[in-house]
């Protein structure tokens, strides 16, 4: 979608994508500070890492550059991928953003749009390993309405509210992007306190998320937060795990279809369990996303 080339598992290119932009996040969220107070890239101990980071955009930046220039500056009328309608409006519209951007709006797109999923799915095994009922009532819902001999499509969504609600709860429990780094464009004032504009102001999605009196007990994994008494799926206001307002993601809809295909598919066919002795540890790695630690999982076909 974004470059118009599929990767193929094993792909060592994209291997290296992926370690880039993991490492990108790890250095980030060490350096959030200088992000702060840029002056304290020059002081030892900021230094060395933030010569990282440089380097390892500058490496992830050329790779983007590489399928950029293989696309030509002309879009075909066939937009195949991101890079052609971005050359295809620009096109249209001279003075429109600068070559660079494109560069900078695909790097978003990968980091955004991998780890991100992916991460919520490595959270939802552990929790699905943890509480095996609620495996269980996914996996019998699915069986009564899609039944085994076909793949749940993203369409079934909509009369599987216990597997929905699932989700929602690993994207509320695991809270993968705790906090959201803004930053206020013009004056404002928040709940009577006066904020000059160039405030970096962090939104705490994760404090929202646990908060106890919207979340009775928020460390209890249970979807049923989520279905109301017909156990007809229900939203809440402080469930926010996409963000909320005009920096939301924009992969909303695309991070939703992967969850639920991913998951739905799963557990149809299989189920999950850890080792034999193996406690689940909920404690998870701070980067500027929130990693489970590494753990093993046994996947048994289904009956
Ligand atoms: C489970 C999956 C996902 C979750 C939980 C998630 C969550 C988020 C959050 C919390 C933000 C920050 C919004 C803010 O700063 O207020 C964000 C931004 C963004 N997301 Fe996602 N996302 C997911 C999947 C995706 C996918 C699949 C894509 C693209 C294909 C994507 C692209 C983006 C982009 C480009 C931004 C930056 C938006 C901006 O700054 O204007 N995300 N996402």
């Amino acid at each position: 979608m974004a470059v118009g080339k599929r990767f193929e598992y094993g792909d060592p290119k994209f291997g290296r994508l992926q370690l880039l932009a993991e490492r990108i996040n790890v250095t980030f969220y060490k350096l959030y500070i200088v992000n702060c107070f840029p002056v304290l890239r020059f002081f030892p101990g900021f230094r060395k890492m933030y010569n990282e980071l440089m380097d390892r955009t500058a490496e992830l930046y050329s790779y983007i550059r590489e399928y950029i220039s293989q696309h030509g500056n002309t879009a075909p009328d066939d937009i195949r991928d991101f890079i052609d309608a971005f050359n295809k409006t620009k096109q249209d519209n001279p003075g429109f953003l600068p070559d660079m951007t494109l560069t900078y709006l695909i790097a978003d797109l990968f980091s955004a749009g991998t780890e991100t999923s992916s991460l919520t799915l490595c959270w939802g095994f552990l929790y699905l390993t943890a509480y095996p009922d609620v495996q269980e009532k996914v996996q019998a819902e699915l069986d009564r309405v899609v039944g085994r001999d076909r793949p749940p499509a993203f369409s079934d969504r909509v009369n599987l509210p216990y597997t929905e609600a699932t989700i929602m709860e690993i994207q509320r429990i695991a809270t993968i992007i705790p906090l959201l780094p803004h930053r206020t464009s013009d004056d404002t004032t928040l709940l009577g306190y006066d904020i000059p504009a160039g405030t970096n102001v962090f939104v705490n999605l994760w404090d929202l998320h646990m908060d106890p009196s919207r979340w009775p007990d928020p460390h209890r994994f249970d979807p049923a937060r989520f279905l109301g008494e017909n156990g007809r799926l229900r939203t809440h206001d402080a469930f926010m795990p996409f963000s909320t307002g005009y920096r939301r993601c924009w992969g909303e809809q695309m991070g939703k279809m992967e969850l639920f295909l991913f998951l739905a598919n799963t557990l149809q066919q299989f189920t999950l369990k850890l080792p034999e002795g193996a406690e689940p540890d909920f404690h998870g790695i701070s980067t500027a996303f929130i990693y489970p630690r590494p753990f093993s999982l046994i996947v048994t076909k289904r009956e």
